[in-house]
């Protein structure tokens, strides 16, 4: 091992400040510190308020441009203020800046979504025509395409806001990251988790990465004892699908790579954002080969698509 930290000169891990944000950035830590031995002194959370976090009255669109919740985190790495960043590989784009890269995965949480409901045990219970919440486009998309019946409201903010609007009546459903609610410790509020046949995931939910100055071999080397070889097969497929989509934050795009043994599957879909058109397909292959086949599916997909298919602007 090369130069241990010390409490004078603690790791310092950057993070946006939301529970779910904290609740990953001390999950990486904890395994930082099992792996190397280490005290919790001998890091430093620092918590970095992204334009994304600030900026509460206006729809993300309008802000603009990717990495609106990342790239203040990234200048920080960049600028030797923070030495890793932890992010919800979910959010994150399939491009890094030049000086930084994430080649570290945790152990990958459930990558399912949750199905949230005082009312109803699951989507098939909805009755016609009822209202349900959400700000996610792919999830809006994949509802309206198996239930053109139901009404869907915007559902912005956390978990608890969201909540709360369930409360207040706004809408009798709602759907949540399963890893999100377990990383939170809100569990119990998942009426059951949404099968991926029905609902196929975001690419890269449940999955945290690290982020890190491509050359730092300190924490390269303290970052490998905490990879987790079954998340990186799996996110770079995922990611080398999203990537060839150029998946922007209006483009309802899912994807799933599934490992048994060494034989990765990879199934992947594009909607209409209205759900009245679903593209999708997968790939079976050798593991070593996900970022091939996340390239090859997307190139797929995007052949089948109709000319008129990637311009909802
Ligand atoms: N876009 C917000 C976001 N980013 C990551 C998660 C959940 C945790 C994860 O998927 O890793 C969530 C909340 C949600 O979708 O419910």
């Amino acid at each position: 091992m090369t130069q241990m930290p010390d409490p004078q000169n603690p790791i310092r891990i950057g993070t946006r400040g939301s529970a779910l944000a904290l609740a990953q950035a001390h999950e990486t830590r904890d395994r930082l510190m099992a792996a190397h031995g280490l005290a919790a002194d001998a890091f430093q959370i620092v918590v970095i308020k992204t334009t994304g976090d600030r900026v509460l009255d206006r729809p993300l669109k309008e802000i603009g441009g990717k990495g609106l919740f990342t790239r203040e985190i990234e200048d920080a790495l960049l600028a030797q203020q923070i030495d890793i960043a932890v992010h919800s590989m979910k959010d994150m784009p399939t491009l890094q800046p030049d000086g930084l890269v994430i080649d570290c995965y945790l152990p990958r949480e459930d990558v399912r979504d949750a199905f949230v409901s005082a009312q109803f045990a699951a989507i098939s219970e909805l009755p016609q025509g009822a209202v349900v919440g959400s700000s996610s486009l792919r999830r809006r998309a994949q509802l309206a395409a198996r239930r053109p019946d139901l009404k869907l409201v915007e559902f912005r903010g956390n978990v608890q806001t969201r909540l709360k609007k369930l409360e207040e009546g706004v809408a009798v459903a709602t759907f949540l990251a399963m890893a999100g609610l377990t990383r939170l410790g809100m569990l119990h509020v998942a009426r059951g988790a949404v099968a991926p046949d029905e609902m196929l995931p975001a690419v890269a939910q449940g999955c945290i990465g690290v982020e890190r100055r491509s050359d730092d071999a300190r924490i390269a080397a303290m970052l490998g004892a905490i990879s987790d070889r079954d998340s990186a097969l799996r996110v770079t497929a995922e990611r080398a699908f999203l990537a060839r989509l150029d998946g922007s934050c209006q483009t309802p795009i899912a994807g799933l790579a599934e490992l048994d043994g060494d034989r990765l599957r990879l199934r992947g879909e594009i909607l209409r954002p209205d759900g009245s058109e679903v593209i999708a397909g997968e790939r079976i292959g050798p593991a070593a080969d996900g970022a091939a086949m996340g390239t090859d599916l997307a190139e797929e997909l995007r052949g089948r698509a109709p000319a008129d298919f990637f311009d909802w602007s």
